[in-house]
């Protein structure tokens, strides 16, 4: 996750949440290689700078000219000349600020969204187990509060320091030039500005970083929370969810509130640094006004120069504050661009055509990045064209880890995967996952039209394409339903689809998408009998032809099947077709046993579905006694069931009923095994 800094660039790591801690330099020259192209631009904002500060410096000369020679001598002639200067000189500043400030606005937005894209970008790259590890509301803020951040730092952090920086420049040559006494004297006082930043610098930058997580977490809450609003709503979770946006809300209270504070608390510093360095000048000015030595003109330019010279001063300070915080932000993107993507397209990609589909696993082992447990270990098998295989196995087998391989969202720790002969690694991965497609099992929907769901399977299919794809998954007659059709915006937490139509479009998107080779996550997962059953068909169409790896526990499928993989703690058990792996009585015997009776195969919760059949509920019943006497117990019961005569008149049937029986929880199940045990979750390996 993190990288090697120079040597001379320290960098810590808090321990909280493992975000590097970096110095602004390194972060600047981190993102710089983004303004490739806007450099220029940047120069010319620059030079827009400087002719601005001229400007405004030559303002205030013209204005000492005209303290000096129409205001003190109350000469109107000696008033028009400056100031036909002054405002030529004043037009042409506004007219190249504006220029500088457009032209740096174009620049600043044209990086963010470079930064944001590249960022993205990378992020897209990453392995599912970053996503599992990182909460989204997380990454959102990263994505959008932070980019931002960066802009601060590097674009107008840049042009405002160059801005300022050269304003500084030209006002302090113009004071010295005016008077350098008084000039001096402003300037010995000068690294007051810079002490008062330095001392607020450090505790900004915590401020900033506390408010940045911050951020991330309340983002973080209120998306998992409307994630969840089922089951918010379903348990009453609201006061909880409320206490858990309060806590977060309240740390980025603190943070926001202290930030402010210190800010504030800067910025009255300056202020009274100013009125110091102002007094300063304004003693020695009286001195110097005095002793006849300086014009009152003079002076009052000084000072006028003062109010110019200060600004872009304390600006410098307080940029250095700003890019101080925005460094806060830097450190959270450059976290997770240090996040390596877990595989990488080949140098030379190999560009075989496309395959024939032929799939093998040659003694792969895998573990997870940061998994003290392998997940497959030394897997071996070969799947030829347009074979279906089914992989299956307990919960936690490591079968959706063999689809993962598959797609090369990982690679091998050992052993190697091939398609055709060919190592997985050598394919180019944008052709790789043309030639593999994956149904998983959890349906994705774009936010977009019925057709472009299905046409993601192949951008640029014609209308005709995809409806013939949506016949052949049984979805066209559901989407013709639909109020506009193949144009109806769906979206993933849609309730105008149901589990089933939803998987029946993606088996669509699958079959426009024409792969070779076909890897099914659990297709009928999650859906109910009659739905299941309802894509059968359709997934028996798309797997026509290609050579299928389906992972389920649901065997229903399993008779079709070329081969039969039965997978336990990431290796394979038994292997073989349906019939033979029954006859053998192993693994998959009493997996599939297991099922068919309705027993769930974890183990834990081995509950037969036989119940006993409550018997009809009488509308009312009555005990009778063979002998009616007091202390007497009833000896049968007879119940009386309500019945219309055609006279319209109830008429009772009675009839003796056996006595009630003794309800016993059963301890064994049909096949003589014991109900509840302690024990490993699946017995049959
Ligand atoms: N991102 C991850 N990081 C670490 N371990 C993981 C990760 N994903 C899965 N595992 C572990 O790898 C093993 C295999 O998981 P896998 O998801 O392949 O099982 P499975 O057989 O598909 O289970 P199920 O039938 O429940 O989907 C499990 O022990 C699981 O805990």
């Amino acid at each position: 996750m993190s990288r090697n800094y120079e040597d001379d660039e320290e960098v810590e790591y808090e321990e909280e949440d493992f975000t590097p801690t970096i110095p602004a330099r390194t972060a600047f020259r981190r993102f710089w290689p983004l303004t490739r192209g806007l450099r220029r631009w940047l120069i010319l904002v620059w030079l827009c700078t400087v002719v601005a500060a001229l400007a405004e410096t030559e303002a205030i000369l013209v204005f000492s000219d005209l303290t000096d020679n129409a205001l003190q001598k109350g000469s109107l002639a000696a008033f028009w000349g400056p100031a036909v200067k002054w405002l030529g000189v004043a037009v042409l500043g506004a007219i190249v600020a504006y220029a500088g400030n457009s032209l740096a606005a174009w620049i600043t937005e044209r990086f963010v969204m470079r930064l944001r894209e590249h960022v993205f970008d990378h992020v897209q790259q990453l392995p599912p187990h970053f996503f599992q590890r990182h909460r989204q509301g997380d990454l959102l803020s990263r994505l959008t509060s932070d980019v931002d951040a960066i802009e601060t730092m590097v674009v107008s952090g840049l042009v405002g320091a160059a801005s300022a920086a050269f304003s500084a420049l030209f006002y302090a040559a113009a004071a010295f030039w005016l008077r350098w006494d008084l000039a001096a004297a402003t300037f010995v006082l000068a690294p007051l500005f810079w002490l008062a930043a330095r001392r607020f610098s450090g505790s900004i930058k915590d401020v900033s970083r506390e408010g940045r997580v911050a951020d991330g977490a309340i983002t973080s809450v209120v998306e998992e929370s409307l994630g969840n609003i089922v089951l918010t709503q379903a348990y009453d979770r609201r006061d909880a969810e409320r206490r858990r946006l309060h806590e977060e809300a309240t740390a980025w209270f603190r943070a926001s509130v202290r930030s402010t504070r210190l800010n504030e608390a800067y910025e009255q510093l300056v202020a009274v640094i100013e009125t110091v360095c102002v007094l300063a000048v304004i003693g020695i000015g009286a001195w110097e006004i005095s002793t006849g030595r300086m014009t009152l003109g003079q002076l009052l330019a000084f000072a006028a120069f003062l109010g110019y010279l200060y600004p872009p001063v304390r600006g410098l300070a307080q940029l250095g504050l700003t890019v101080t915080a925005a460094t806060a932000g830097a450190e959270r993107l450059i976290e997770i661009l240090d996040v390596e993507p877990s595989v990488t397209d080949p140098r030379h990609g190999t560009e075989t055509g496309r395959p024939d589909g032929t799939v093998e696993l040659r003694g792969v082992t895998f573990a997870y990045p940061g998994a003290d447990t392998t997940a497959l270990q030394n897997l071996s098998f070969t799947v030829n064209p347009g074979e279906l295989v089914i992989v299956t196995g307990p919960s936690g087998a490591g079968k959706s880890t063999v689809s993962k391989l598959l797609l090369r969202f990982y690679d091998p720790d050992a052993g190697e995967v091939f398609l055709d002969g060919v190592p997985l690694r050598d394919f180019p991965l944008a052709r790789l996952r043309e030639y593999v497609t994956l149904l998983p099992q959890e349906t994705l929907v774009l936010h977009d039209t019925v057709r472009a769901n299905i046409a993601c399977g192949r951008p640029g299919a014609s209308d005709q394409a995809i409806e013939e794809a949506a016949r052949a998954a049984d979805a066209h007659d559901f989407i013709v339903r639909l109020p506009e059709g193949y144009d109806t915006r769906v979206d993933p937490n849609s309730a105008r689809l149901s589990g089933g139509q939803l998987q029946r479009l993606a088996i669509a998107r699958a079959i426009l998408r024409d792969a070779p080779v076909l890897v099914l996550d659990e297709p009928t997962t999650g859906l109910d009998a009659m739905a299941a059953r309802r894509v059968v068909k359709p997934l028996r169409r798309l797997m026509t032809g290609r050579t299928t790896i389906m992972i389920t526990h649901d065997l229903n499928l399993a008779p079709d099947a070329d081969r039969i993989l039965v997978v336990d703690r990431g290796r394979i058990v038994e292997t073989g077709r349906h019939e033979e792996l029954l006859a053998r009585g192993g693994a998959y015997a009493r997996l599939h046993r297991s099922q068919n009776s309705a027993v769930m195969d974890t183990g834990e919760l081995r509950m037969p579905l036989f119940v006993e059949q409550p018997a009809p509920q009488p509308v009312y019943a009555y005990e009778g006694y063979e002998s009616y006497g007091a202390g007497q117990t009833p000896s049968y019961t007879y119940e009386a069931y309500q019945q219309y005569g055609h006279d319209g008149h109830d008429q009772y049937a009675y009839a003796q009923q056996a006595p009630a029986p003794v309800t016993t929880v059963p301890t064994t199940l049909p096949d003589g095994r014991p109900l509840f045990r302690d024990e490993e979750p699946w017995p049959g390996i």
